[in-house]
C-alpha cells in the first residue's frame, strides 16, 4: 500500500528549475531512497512532501492527506530529521527530547529512545558538546519521538566518519524494523545501495530511474560483474564470448575487460587455463549504482568527501 504518492511535481526558484515533473510512490514499510548529486532537487522534493515548501504544480498525498491542505495531520504522523543548525547549542539532550515530545499527541517513551540510540549517558550534555555521530543519533531520536508512521532522513550521514556512518545505517534498519516507513535522501551511493529497498535516481530535477538497487545495476550494459586482466598470450575472443556467463569482451591498450554474470570468474579462468592462457593482474569488479548513474545520465555522482 502506498503511503506517499507524488505526481508531476514542479518547483522553481526564480529562473532556477529545482524539481521538474517528479513522480513516485513510497510503499508502507520500505526504505525508499532519493539518490542524486548535490543540487539535483532532492531536498526541495522532500520538503514539498513534508509540507515545508509549496510546489508550483503537481499533486502530493501523504497517508491520504494533502500536505498543503492538511499540514497538521501530516506533521503529526511523520518525523522529519532536523538539520544541525536548528537546535540551540546549549540545549541539553533530555531538554530537546522533552520539547519535541510536547509537540505530539502520543509521543514515544523518550528515555527508551535515548537508550536505544545509545544516548542515555548524554542526557545532560548540551547539543554543541556532542560528537557528530551523537548529534546525528539525537536527530534520529527527535525524528522518532512522535511515533511517526514515516521518517524523513535527509543527508543523515554527511560529515560522519566511516564507523559512525555504518552505526547510523544499522539504526536506520532498526527504524524500518519497527514498522516505520523511511524516506532517505542521500548523495552517497554506498548508503543507498546498502539500505534502500527501492530508490529514485534524480538528476537536474528529474527522476531518471526508479527501481531496486539490483534492478538499477542490472540496467548497466553487461550487468553483474567485470573482470580485468592482462593475457599471458593472445587468444581468440570467441573462446570467452561463447560462454553463457559472458556478455562482452573488450580490449584496452593492455587489458582484457570481460563483463558478465553468474560464476563469471570460474568460467573465464578455467576456460583460459584449458588453452594455457594465464590471466595476469586479474581484478574482479562488481557493477554498482555509480555505474548505473553514469550509464543513465552520463555524469558521475559526487563521491564522499
Ligand atoms: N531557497 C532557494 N532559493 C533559490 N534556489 C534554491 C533554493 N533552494 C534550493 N535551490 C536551488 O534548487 C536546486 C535544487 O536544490 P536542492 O537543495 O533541492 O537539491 P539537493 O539535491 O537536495 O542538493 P543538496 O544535496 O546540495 O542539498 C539547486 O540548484 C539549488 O541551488
Amino acid at each position: 500500500m502506498a503511503v506517499i504518492e507524488v505526481a508531476n511535481l514542479h518547483k522553481r526558484y526564480g529562473d532556477q528549475v529545482a524539481v521538474d515533473d517528479v513522480s513516485f510512490t513510497v510503499e508502507r514499510g520500505e526504505i525508499f531512497g532519493i539518490l542524486g548529486p548535490n543540487g539535483a532537487g532532492k531536498t526541495t522534493t522532500v520538503e514539498c512532501v513534508e509540507g515545508l515548501r509549496v510546489p508550483d504544480s503537481g499533486s502530493i498525498s501523504v497517508l491520504g492527506f494533502d500536505p498543503r491542505q492538511d499540514g497538521w495531520e501530516v506533521r503529526r504522523r511523520v518525523g522529519v530529521q532536523l538539520q544541525k543548525s536548528e537546535l540551540p547549542e546549549k540545549m541539553r539532550v533530555a531538554e530537546a527530547m522533552d520539547l519535541y515530545s510536547s509537540f505530539y499527541p502520543n509521543p514515544a517513551d523518550g528515555d527508551k529512545l535515548l537508550d536505544d540510540l545509545g544516548l542515555t549517558s548524554k542526557r545532560r550534555t548540551p547539543f554543541k558538546k556532542l560528537s557528530g555521530g551523537q548529534q546525528q543519533r539525537l536527530a534520529i531520536a527527535l525524528a522518532l519521538v512522535g511515533n511517526p508512521e514515516i521518517a524523513f532522513l535527509d543527508e543523515l550521514t554527511t560529515g560522519l566518519d566511516p564507523q559512525a556512518r555504518r552505526d547510523t545505517w544499522q539504526l536506520v534498519e532498526q527504524i524500518r524494523d519497527r514498522g516505520v516507513t523511511v524516506v532517505l535522501v542521500t548523495h552517497f551511493m554506498e548508503e543507498a545501495e546498502r539500505l534502500c529497498d527501492r530508490l529514485a535516481l534524480v538528476d537536474a530535477g528529474r527522476v531518471v530511474a526508479l527501481d531496486t538497487p539490483a534492478g538499477l545495476v542490472s540496467r548497466v550494459d553487461g550487468g553483474g560483474q567485470r573482470l580485468r586482466f592482462r593475457a599471458s598470450v593472445d587468444f581468440d575472443d570467441r573462446l570467452l564470448t561463447d560462454l553463457p556467463e559472458v556478455t562482452s569482451v573488450a580490449h584496452t591498450a593492455s587489458q582484457v575487460v570481460v563483463t558478465g554474470n553468474g560464476n563469471l570468474l570460474h568460467a573465464v579462468s578455467s576456460t583460459l587455463a584449458s588453452r594455457n592462457v594465464v590471466p595476469l593482474d586479474l581484478r574482479i569488479e562488481q557493477t554498482n549504482l555509480e555505474d548505473a548513474f553514469v550509464a543513465l545520465t552520463g555524469r558521475r555522482l559526487v563521491e564522499e568527501s
